[in-house]
């Protein structure tokens, strides 16, 4: 019989206490759907991820489940993956949000009121990276673009492009940088073009630079998904979003070099992703890449 769809099974509740033997747990089956047995633990690895000595676990489930007493085999198998703290060595399963509280706690004090300045191309997420990491760090969170379009009466980045100049944008970029510059216990999502001018990495170098290093198709992805009427600089080429995007992104960063490496700090996608044994960036959640950039920091301080 097909597969009459999968069951919705947000499987939580896994006592890895049992890991390896048969784990108890539970999960719901939209209506109709009976469990017949249990949940059986398919191609687990344990991963040792740098998260400060927790270890991920990708857990792949397998289950099966009859409906209208008709046996349905495995409909489908769930990846999840699990954040494990080692130390405790109970493997209590601690999420993410646990994990940041914790780095934030240990790296804040080093810190010391110094801003993070947030570097990288469009897309790669500074703000959404940043506005995590000032909650965390009980930081202010500024987006520089949003300071700009502030200086400019109201008027929106692209809109400043176009009736004024990409030199009247960079103008107003770095006098938003020098003002930020004297401030402290700030996280600033920059624009992903400050880095091309020396005088606004002068600013930056007052606080601490963090380079979020995401792969192009990943960056053309997420700003097809949002669209690029907010990136001017993704305006010209035709085609679709995802295409469009990725030819302008490209251009760009060839333009750009290696300047993004002059950050304090790398935070890579690709090798998160790696440690987490996952096969894609777009798996990574903002929360594990906040995590990542607080690790780096300390290694740093
Ligand atoms: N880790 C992530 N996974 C998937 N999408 C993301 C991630 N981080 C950011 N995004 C999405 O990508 C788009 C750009 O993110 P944003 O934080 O605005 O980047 P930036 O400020 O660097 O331009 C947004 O739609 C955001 O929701
Ligand atoms: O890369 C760039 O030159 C730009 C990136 C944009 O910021 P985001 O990185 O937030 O998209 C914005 O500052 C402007 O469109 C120019």
């Amino acid at each position: 019989m097909e597969a009459v769809g999968a069951p919705s099974f947000p499987c939580t509740g896994i006592n890895f206490d049992k890991f390896g033997q048969k784990p108890t747990g539970f999960v719901q089956f939209s209506r109709g759907f009976r469990e017949n047995q249990t949940i059986r633990v398919g191609n687990s690895r344990e991963l040792t991820q740098s998260i400060f000595g927790v270890r991920a676990r990708l857990v792949g489930f397998e289950l099966s489940c009859s409906y209208k007493n008709a046996q349905v085999s495995a409909v489908e198998s769930e990846k999840s993956f699990y954040i494990e703290k080692e130390i405790d060595k109970n493997h209590v399963s601690v999420d993410e949000a646990m994990v940041l509280k914790k780095k934030s706690h240990e790296v804040a004090p080093y810190l010391n009121g110094r801003c993070i300045y947030l570097v990288g191309m469009m897309g790669s997420g500074k703000s959404t990276v940043g506005k995590i990491l000032s909650e965390v760090l009980g930081y202010s969170f500024f987006d520089s673009d949003k300071l700009v379009e502030k200086a400019v009466h109201g008027t929106p980045v692209a809109e400043i492009f176009k009736k004024h100049s990409e030199t009247f944008f960079r103008d107003n970029e770095s006098k938003v940088l020098h003002n930020l510059s004297s401030m402290r216990r700030l996280v600033v999502a920059t624009g992903g073009g400050a880095v091309i001018r020396p005088i606004n990495w002068k600013y930056m170098k007052k606080g601490l630079t963090v380079f979020l290093d995401v792969p192009l198709e990943a960056l053309a992805r997420r700003i097809a998904a949002v669209g690029t009427a907010s990136r001017p600089l993704l305006h010209d080429e035709s085609g679709d979003a995802y295409t469009k995007a990725l030819i302008r992104l490209s251009t760009l960063s060839e333009e750009r070099g290696d300047v993004y490496g002059n950050a304090d700090v790398k935070v890579s996608l690709e090798y998160i992703a790696g440690e987490l044994g996952l096969g894609d960036v777009s798996d990574l959640t903002p929360s594990a890449i906040a995590i990542e950039a607080l690790i780096q920091v300390e290694k740093l301080l």
